[in-house]
């Protein structure tokens, strides 16, 4: 048997592939539909749709072979009114869904490296108001 280091080794692989991601996002919405300052952001999506699109996404930037074929984060994201406590709400939330499936704690932290750059094209992108061009 070759001997396999964690480092060749996808996180979608390590932590289940797309089975284990399908459950953390579906767990990880449960909590956002459950969070007061979170579950207004989702009034009128098609949450079935999105969580697919989620697990899409996920599993490609962890390395998995999927595609994701959805929208760019900044544009979906874009004039929502998205602050950066949300983010780090959802984040939250996240560590909590991927822990509760038995993620590794270190694993955890290497996906919240992944995930966390993307504030940068969630968060506050609802134009150019003259605080975003100050920023
Ligand atoms: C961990 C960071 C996040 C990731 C990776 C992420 C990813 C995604 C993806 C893949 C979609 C689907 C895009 C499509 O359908 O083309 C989406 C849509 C959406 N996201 Fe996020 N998102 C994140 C954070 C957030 C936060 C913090 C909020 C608000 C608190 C938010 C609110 C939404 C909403 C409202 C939609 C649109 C749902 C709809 O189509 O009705 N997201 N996001």
């Amino acid at each position: 048997m070759p001997i396999v280091t964690n480092d060749s080794v996808s996180i979608y692989e390590r932590i289940g592939g797309h089975e284990a991601i399908a459950a953390v996002v579906d767990d990880l919405y449960v909590r956002i539909m459950d969070d007061p300052q979170l579950e207004g952001f989702f009034t009128g999506s098609n949450l079935a749709k999105l969580k697919g699109r989620q697990v899409e996404f996920f599993s490609a930037a962890l390395g998995g072979p999927n595609v994701y074929d959805g929208g760019a984060m900044d544009e979906v994201h874009r004039g929502r009114g998205i602050e950066q406590h949300h983010f780090d709400l959802v984040a939250d939330h996240l560590v909590a869904s991927l822990k509760g499936a038995g993620v590794p704690a270190d694993t955890v932290d290497e996906i919240i490296g992944v995930v966390a750059p993307l504030s940068h094209d969630i968060v506050g992108g609802s134009s150019k108001t003259p605080s975003a061009a100050a920023d």
